[in-house]
């Protein structure tokens, strides 16, 4: 459907690369048709909690954000939940796992922007069908009993999920935005910084320090009309290592470098590493040797390392997605990720080495 620009606004000058636009359904009505539970609302209040006690060190486990890279199909995504939840419940005594439900990619230059953007995996755009999908997984996966981590990209799509969220990333490619920090003051949960691709540091530093104040920006309230927002600031905002297109960044002289960096910024000197994307330098296979690296540090006593991120999925390795074949049941079709087995290992050996850092410091 075509809107009309006021009868104000000379047509000439409005919407002259907009080929048509279409309502978008609102917040309250999404909600209104999926909506979260008392339970589960207490549940995501509980399980934001208890990811800032780890990130501020009350609680002495590790944080892993642990999922496919991005999710293309839900009910693949549901089954990697029901096989993530016992090992999440076996490990609990050193693991909060969250999973990572990803919706929105950004992309270096072009390719499928994520599951609400594009549902039908053919560029066609149906935002409405993916929002509807997007929040019904959610709210699945809450019901499984398992937290549920999301990067943050478009600054409107929070107010249709975030109330599902336990914990929340910036991507490298939007932590310089002044958008994205805004954002992150109003969001009510724990937000992982990512260090830039190109390796900066200081600029996840900076967007920590930049949402941590309130701030006021424009966008829409819960009723989908325009609304300016005025935020509180977030506490909880924390650094993550994902290695750069140089090369890894998870090494112990690198996390000591980044804990400088943070002490000197006045921050909390607490860091999350990804153990994918830079640091695996895009191969999955090298995940569980990043992770075991890792978990020496933490084992080796260095609290200072409060959290890891895996990319998994049923199947190992990636796909590309091709209108003219049927795609792999359980394989990411965005970055490669781990198989099912090694992700239990080396979840458990994270276990492992937390339990080691307990006996340390005891
Ligand atoms: O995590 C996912 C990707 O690394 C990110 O979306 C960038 O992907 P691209 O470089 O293939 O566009
Ligand atoms: C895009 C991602 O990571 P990064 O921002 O670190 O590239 C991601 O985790 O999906």
């Amino acid at each position: 459907m075509n809107t009309l620009p006021s009868q104000a606004t000379p047509p000439a000058v409005v919407d002259r690369r907009i080929e048509k636009t279409v309502p978008l359904i609102t917040p309250l009505a999404l909600h209104d048709e999926l909506p979260l539970s008392n339970a589960l609302a207490e549940a995501v209040v509980a399980q934001r909690q208890a990811v800032a006690d780890v990130l501020n060190g009350t609680d002495d486990r590790l944080l892993v954000v642990v999922g496919p890279c991005s999710v293309h199909d839900a009910k693949a995504a549901l089954e990697y939940a029901e096989r993530l939840k016992p090992i999440a419940e076996r490990l609990s005594d050193g693991l909060l796992v969250v999973m990572r439900v990803y919706f929105e990619k950004p992309r270096s230059t072009l390719g499928w922007k994520g599951l609400i953007n594009d549902p039908d995996l053919d560029g066609s755009g149906d935002v409405n069908k993916g929002l509807r999908t997007a929040r019904a997984l959610l709210l699945e996966v809450l019901a499984q009993g398992l937290p549920v981590g999301c990067e943050f990209l478009d600054p409107i799509t929070p107010q249709y999920i975030a109330d599902t969220v336990g914990w929340g990333a910036i991507g490298a490619r939007t932590v310089e935005s002044q958008v994205h920090r805004q954002l992150s003051s109003g969001l009510s949960m724990p937000i992982g910084m990512k260090n830039r691709p190109d390796g900066s540091i200081g600029t996840a530093v900076d967007a920590i320090k930049a949402a941590a104040v309130p701030h006021v920006f424009t966008g829409i309230d819960h009723d989908g009309a325009p609304a300016i927002l005025h935020t509180r600031g977030n506490p909880d905002c924390h650094l993550v290592l994902r290695g750069s297109d140089a090369g890894p960044n998870y090494d112990a002289d690198s996390v000591a470098g980044a804990q400088e960096l943070l002490r000197k910024a006045g921050v909390a000197e607490r860091v999350v590493i990804d153990a994918s994307h830079g640091n695996s330098r895009k191969d999955h296979r090298r995940q569980p040797e990043v992770a075991a690296e890792i978990g020496e540090q933490v084992a080796s006593g260095n609290n200072a390392v409060v959290g890891v991120m895996l990319e998994s999925f049923l199947v190992e390795g990636r796909q590309d997605l091709d209108p003219t074949s049927e795609l792999t049941y359980g394989q990411s079709i965005t970055d490669a990720c781990m198989g099912w087995d090694t992700t239990e290992a080396t979840l458990t050996n994270l276990r492992d080495a937390v339990l080691a850092r307990r006996s340390t410091d005891a």
